[in-house]
C-alpha cells in the first residue's frame, strides 16, 4: 500500500511511518490542483492545509484513509469522502498548548504595545513615557469563547496570570464551569459583557460562521482585547474594524479572512491606522488612546513541540489502522446506529456457513447494519453478532437454526445486550 504526505510532517513522523508495512512518497509542495494528479494508488493520504476535494477523492480509488495532522478538517470534503467509504481522522487537541501560548503572547503584546515599543527602538527611539501606559491583566476577566481543547489550556494560563476566566461553550453548562473553576456565560453577548478580554475558540461551522459581530463588540468595554486565533470566518470583518475605531478595541489576530496559500506577499491596511481617511506610513504608531490591530500569520500551532505532538498522534492512527484495522479519532463513521435488534450466531467456522446466514437474510428482506466476529481458541467455532433494523421472523430463524454448522441462534433487542 502506498502513504502519500502531501504538507510538511515533522522529519520523526516520517521516519517512523518510513519503518510502517507501506511505501511512504513525502511530497510536502502538493497543491489542492496538483493532489488530484497524485491521489490514484494511494492508499493512506495525509494532509495539513492541502484542500482534500471530491474532484480528487473521485481519482482515489484505492484511498483508504485521510489524515489531517491538524485539529480541524474543513479543508477535507468528508461528505465525499463518506460516500465512498474513505475514513477520515484528525488529531485532535494535539496543537492546543501551542495556540494557547501565542494566545497569551498576543495578549501581552497587545496590552503592552511591544510589536511598537520594539519597532520604535529599531527606529532610533527612546519612548518610555508612551510605551509605560499598559493596563494590565491582573484582576481583569477573559471570556473564552469555546471551552474545548484550546479554550482550556488558555484558561488554565490566564489564570495564573491573575486573570478571572469566563467561559461560553456549546455544552458548557454551569456546574460544569464551576468543575473548571470559570464563570458561566450562557451566550456570547453574555460572555462579552462579563469580560474585558475576549478570545475565541471556536469551530467554524454554519452556525458560529460571523457569530462576532456588531452586538458582541458592543457589548464588551471600550479599550477591551479581542484576540481570534482560531478561524477568521468566525468574526464580521467590518464589524471588528468599526470597534478598533469607535470602541478604541486592540486586536491580536493569528487568522485573516484571505490568507495567501503560496504566496510570500500580504498586502492588507489592517495593521495600519483604521480611521477613515489616516494615511498608513512605516512609522505609523498607535496613540495610547487609540484602537489598533496586531497580528502574526497564522503561526498558532506552528511550534516544534506541538508539530511533534501532531505528527506522533498521525503516526499513531496510520499505525493503528495499518495493523489493527481500528481508526482512531475517525470523524465521519456514524456513531448512532438505526439497528434495533441484534442476531447472536454461534457457527463452526467453516467456509461458506456466514455466508449462507446472510443470504438468508438477505432472502427475507434483512440489511444487516454492523457485524462483528469472534473466533473461538482452537478455531472450531465462531461468533458472529449480525446489528439489524427489523426482527428477522420465526421462519428467518429456522432457515439459518437449519444449516448443520449453525450451533445456536438468539435474538436480543437493543440496547439490551444481556
Ligand atoms: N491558529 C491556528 O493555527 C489554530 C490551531 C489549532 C486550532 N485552531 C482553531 O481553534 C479552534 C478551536 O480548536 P480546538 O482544538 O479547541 O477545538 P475543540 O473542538 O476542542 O473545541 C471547540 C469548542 O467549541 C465548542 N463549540 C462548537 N460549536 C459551538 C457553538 N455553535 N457554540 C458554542 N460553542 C461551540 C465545542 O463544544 C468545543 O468545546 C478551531 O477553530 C481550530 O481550527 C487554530
Ligand atoms: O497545520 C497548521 O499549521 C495549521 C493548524 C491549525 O490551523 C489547525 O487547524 O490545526
Amino acid at each position: 500500500m502506498r502513504l502519500l504526505i502531501a504538507d510538511k510532517l515533522h522529519p520523526r513522523a516520517v521516519e517512523e511511518l518510513s519503518a510502517l508495512p507501506i511505501e511512504v512518497i513525502y511530497e510536502p509542495d502538493l497543491t489542492k490542483e496538483s493532489l488530484e494528479e497524485r491521489i490514484a494508488g494511494v492508499g493512506v493520504l495525509v494532509v495539513r492545509s492541502t484542500p482534500v476535494t471530491a474532484a480528487a477523492l473521485e481519482k482515489a480509488k484505492t484511498l483508504h484513509l485521510i489524515v489531517r495532522a491538524g485539529a480541524e478538517y474543513q479543508t477535507i470534503d468528508v461528505r465525499a469522502a463518506s460516500r465512498r467509504g474513505i475514513y477520515v481522522a484528525n488529531c485532535p487537541g494535539k496543537n492546543a498548548a501551542a495556540v494557547a501560548e501565542l494566545v497569551m503572547g498576543l495578549l501581552i503584546a497587545v496590552d503592552r504595545r511591544v510589536v511598537d515599543a520594539v519597532t520604535s527602538l529599531r527606529n532610533g527611539q527612546w519612548r518610555r513615557g508612551e510605551y509605560s501606559k499598559a493596563e494590565g491583566l491582573l484582576g481583569k476577566t477573559i471570556g473564552i469563547a469555546g471551552m474545548g481543547a484550546v479554550g482550556r489550556e488558555v484558561a488554565h494560563r490566564a489564570k495564573a496570570f491573575g486573570l478571572t476566566v469566563a467561559g461560553f461553550s456549546r455544552s458548557l453548562t454551569p456546574m460544569k464551569a464551576a468543575e473548571l473553576g470559570v464563570v458561566h456565560a450562557h451566550s456570547l453577548e453574555d460572555l462579552a459583557s462579563k469580560s474585558h478580554i475576549l478570545t475565541l475558540h471556536l469551530p467554524i461551522t454554519e452556525r458560529t460562521r460571523h457569530i462576532v459581530g456588531k452586538r458582541v463588540f458592543a457589548a464588551l468595554p471600550p479599550r477591551a482585547i479581542f484576540i481570534n486565533a482560531a478561524r477568521a470566518d468566525l468574526v464580521d470583518q467590518a464589524a471588528m474594524r468599526e470597534a478598533v475605531v469607535t470602541r478604541g478595541l486592540r486586536v491580536g489576530l493569528d487568522v485573516y479572512p484571505d490568507e495567501p496559500r503560496d504566496k510570500l506577499e500580504y498586502a492588507s491596511d489592517l495593521f495600519g491606522p483604521q480611521t477613515p481617511g489616516a494615511e498608513a506610513s512605516g512609522t505609523w504608531s498607535p496613540s495610547d488612546s487609540e484602537g489598533f490591530i496586531y497580528g502574526t500569520p497564522h503561526i498558532a500551532a506552528a511550534t516544534d513541540q506541538s508539530q511533534l505532538a501532531v505528527a506522533t498522534e498521525t503516526v499513531r492512527v496510520i499505525r493503528s489502522f495499518l495493523l489493527e484495522g481500528h481508526v482512531p479519532n475517525v470523524v465521519n463513521v456514524t456513531t448512532t446506529s438505526i439497528a434495533n435488534f441484534q442476531v447472536v450466531i454461534r457457527m463452526q467456522d467453516k467456509i461458506g456457513t456466514f455466508a449462507n446466514v446472510l443470504s438468508v437474510l438477505k432472502r427475507h428482506g434483512i440489511n444487516v447494519e454492523e457485524v462483528t466476529n469472534s473466533v473461538f481458541e482452537g478455531g472450531g467455532a465462531s461468533c458472529a453478532k449480525l446489528r439489524v433494523v427489523s426482527r428477522p421472523s420465526e421462519m428467518c430463524l429456522q432457515e439459518i437454526r437449519a444449516f448443520d454448522e449453525v450451533l445456536h441462534v438468539d435474538v436480543v433487542t437493543l440496547p439490551n445486550l444481556a
